[in-house]
């Protein structure tokens, strides 16, 4: 059974269409990555799957229900964009009121304070919080009664670079436990060893979802190679051509090509033959390649639309 299934799913506020034909889906212990421009429909997405906006057209199932099932409802966890909780209450305080309306362990608190690192500071008074430490209590409110889906909405927003980090290993961590996630960022870099697969929403609708070794393969955006260490460069920089790769010079011994994933191989096993390089760089399309690639396509496509 798959965690969510979203199948020809609109959405529209007023005369405003915010999402459109929407077809999504969620394995039982996959972690989504969901990304696109601001205004894409990401959020409205998310409350869809919580059950707080209904469908203008199609269907949604969660855990396998109607999404406002009350008992789908205690099986997920939000943290929500723009976290807010009561100034005077203490973190501890906190979780222990979001425990009792979950009908979580009360218990679960303290450990979970642990686990987000704020156990040093779990009765101190949330008004007196940084920002970062407001976004780790809110990520231990959406573990609270170990949810099987989790919904992350820009999760990493306020956090330092250590604890981005700890956020990512607490999320492979989940994964592996069988819990499945989706996770909503703008933070692109970093995020791409922690999804199994990513869907790029535009203007309402999906431009593209699938692994990112899948993803390139359809963008057939270029990859890079950097070769150093040469003896003989500038003979291999004119002897060494594989059909539609190109070729520069980098530095005093380097040479960078550019090619499409196909001609890679055929470009390493030339340059092996030709020379013996000390190191090998090879640079594949990242994740932010992909989103502007497939974000810029819609973008193209729309202003077509509008022409005709
Ligand atoms: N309550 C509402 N009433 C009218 N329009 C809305 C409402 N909520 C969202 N929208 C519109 O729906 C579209 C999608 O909004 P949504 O919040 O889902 O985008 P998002 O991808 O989460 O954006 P961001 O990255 O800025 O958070 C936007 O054009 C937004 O202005």
């Amino acid at each position: 059974m798959n965690a969510v299934d979203i199948q020809g799913v609109s959405l529209r506020y007023g005369r405003m269409t915010a999402l459109r034909q929407l077809n999504l889906h969620l394995e039982s212990g996959e972690v989504l990555g969901l990304f696109g421009h601001n205004g894409a429909g990401k959020t409205t997405t998310m409350k869809l799957i919580l059950g707080l906006l209904a469908p203008s057209e199609g269907q949604l199932r969660v855990l396998g229900q109607e999404p406002n099932n009350a008992d789908v409802r205690r099986r997920m966890g939000y943290l929500q964009e723009n976290v807010m909780f009561y100034p005077q209450l203490s973190g501890r305080e906190t979780l222990h009121h979001f425990a009792r309306i979950k009908g979580a362990a009360r218990q679960q608190a303290d450990q979970l304070l642990e686990q987000v690192g704020l156990a040093h500071a779990a009765d101190r008074r949330v008004k007196t919080y940084s920002k970062g430490m407001r976004q780790r209590l809110g990520l231990a409110q959406a573990l609270l009664g170990e949810p099987r889906l989790l919904l992350l909405d820009e999760p990493t927003v306020g956090l330092d670079p250590i604890a981005t980090q700890d956020l990512y290993v607490l999320i492979d961590k989940l994964r592996q436990q069988g819990t499945s996630v989706i996770l909503c960022s703008h933070v692109l870099p970093g995020v791409e060893a922690h999804i199994n697969r990513a869907a790029i929403l535009a203007g309402g609708q999906l431009e593209a979802v699938g692994t990112l070794a899948s993803l390139r393969n359809e963008a057939q955006l270029p990859s890079r190679i950097r070769a150093s260490g040469l003896q003989q460069r500038e003979q291999v920089l004119q002897s060494l051509s594989v059909n539609g790769s190109t070729s520069r010079p980098l530095g005093s011994d380097s040479i960078e090509f550019t090619g499409s994933s196909a001609v890679k191989v055929q470009l390493l096993r030339q340059l092996l033959n030709q020379d013996q390089p000390s190191d090998i760089e090879i640079l594949q399309p990242s994740l932010e390649d992909l989103y502007r690639y497939y974000t810029e396509r819609a973008g193209a496509a729309r202003a077509a639309e509008d022409k005709a």
